[in-house]
């Protein structure tokens, strides 16, 4: 990926930087650096995700989905991490397999798919690090007996993916299922380019090594400084800018194909950076349709947003036909990928005339290679950012809160924290 950062650079509006500030920070950054370097090298928990492109084996992960891949339909059951990272590489790319995320715990929403679903022909993929979140778990069991309610042998169509122990690892074992493994080290919303975002895109037919070999590209542009590092540029920049102000990134990809990566990165600022009363709110646009609903908030409301545009080339483009009304007539031998651009370079010029900072991120076109270095650089672009903000990027306790005090409400676990969210809730909850 290239990274663009001209129009968040300026001396005079705020949140703006200035070229100088960041001359100033690339010191910070080159600390920073060597701290990414010694976490890689020793397999430090969370910067062991910064080695999965020589680490994740494609053929171990083709052995596994191999009984399943002729499917029709792939359903993968989990959640955040163990879900947004495959859907961000499965909705992009095109493929004949059918794919669906069952992460929310929607019960019309479930058994709408269930029902439509040609279950003989479609497989399951089971993710989940701790083996023990109570959504993918609850939403496998509902999908389990579904298949069994029509007929078909769910053992012989599962995949799992999940940590070494614990109750989704039991099952897997109990019924003989084809496994993966979460790496050691590796928290799930990094965990993409493992098994747990490339077994959806194998049973698709997508190119593992490719999506790897972007991965690894954009390792290799990892340097003492942000002037040489689109990643870093990326994570010291909004960094630099949420300290004069922007403490909103909207992150807006160009391409329907995208929408997803916005809510993965979502998920990977959110939950890496928003500790210590400190972060940055990431919030999901896409252009052009955004345009039309939140623009109007990003170039006059509060100075308080940065935007990230996530551009690409045009692949296949549609000439719009035309017309003899003449009010039409200047989209006339234009294309739809034209007018998308036109409408791109506009708002970003719009942005930058009123002092509003905005990043580019650019993709050369929408494949494997491309998304590995997009998913790579914005995990190191995270991994920096949290070393310049001095968070511990890598844990999620008052997530993990949330869910412990779930498994109590349902009688499954801590009652303590049951009880603490009962009285804030007026639920009842009894031993
Ligand atoms: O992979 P697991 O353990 O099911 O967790 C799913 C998601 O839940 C969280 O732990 C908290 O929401 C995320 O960090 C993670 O991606």
């Amino acid at each position: 990926m290239n990274v663009d950062i001209g129009n968040a650079l300026s001396s005079v509006a705020s949140p703006g930087v200035s070229r100088e500030s960041l001359e100033r920070l690339d010191e910070q950054v080159a600390t920073a650096h060597e701290r990414i370097e010694t976490g890689m090298a020793n397999e430090e928990h969370g910067y062991e995700a910064l080695n999965l492109p020589e680490r994740t084996d494609p053929d171990e992960i083709r052995t596994a989905v191999d009984p399943v891949i002729d499917a029709e339909a792939l359903l993968t059951i989990g959640i955040g991490g163990s879900s947004l990272g495959a859907a961000t590489i499965t909705n992009a790319l095109e493929s004949d397999t059918e794919t669906v995320f069952l992460d929310n715990v929607d019960p019309e929403w479930v058994s709408s798919h269930l029902e439509r679903l040609p279950l003989a022909e479609t497989a399951i993929n089971v993710v989940s690090r701790s083996g023990t979140t109570a959504e993918t778990l609850a939403n496998f069991l509902v999908v389990r007996e579904a298949f069994e309610s029509a007929g078909v042998d769910w053992t012989e169509r599962t995949i799992v993916t999940t940590g070494d122990s614990g109750p989704l690892r039991d099952l897997a074992e109990r019924h003989g299922l084809p496994s993966l493994l979460v790496p050691d080290g590796v928290p799930g919303r990094f965990s993409a380019l493992s098994a747990v975002g490339m077994v959806a895109a194998a049973v698709c037919g997508h190119d593992l090594e490719a999506l790897l070999a972007g991965a690894a590209a954009e390792r290799e542009t990892l340097s003492g400084s942000l002037f040489d590092c689109p990643a870093y540029a990326y994570g010291a920049t909004t960094y630099a800018l949420d300290q004069r102000g922007a403490g909103i990134n909207a992150i807006m990809p160009y391409a329907e194909s995208l929408e997803t990566s916005a809510e993965w990165f979502a998920q990977l600022w959110a939950e890496s950076l928003g500790k210590d009363d400190l972060g940055q709110t990431p919030v999901r646009a896409l252009g052009v349709t955004d345009q039309h609903s939140q623009l109007q908030l990003y170039r006059a409301g509060p100075r308080d947003k940065l935007v990230t545009f996530v551009t690409t080339e045009e692949s296949a483009d549609r000439p719009i036909p035309t017309t003899d009304v003449e009010d039409l007539a200047y989209l006339g031998d234009a294309t739809l990928g034209e007018l998308r651009t036109a409408e791109f370079e506009a708002t970003e010029a719009s942005l930058a005339a009123t002092g509003r900072p905005n990043v580019r991120v650019e993709l050369e076109h929408i494949d494997e290679y491309e998304l590995g270095g997009l998913l790579y650089g914005m995990e190191a672009a995270c991994v920096l950012a949290g070393e310049l903000y001095g968070v511990n990027t890598f844990e999620q306790p008052a997530v993990e809160w949330a869910k412990k005090a779930t498994r109590g409400l349902l009688g499954g676990g801590d009652f303590a924290e049951a009880a603490a969210v009962a009285e804030k809730t007026e639920l009842r909850v009894e031993r």
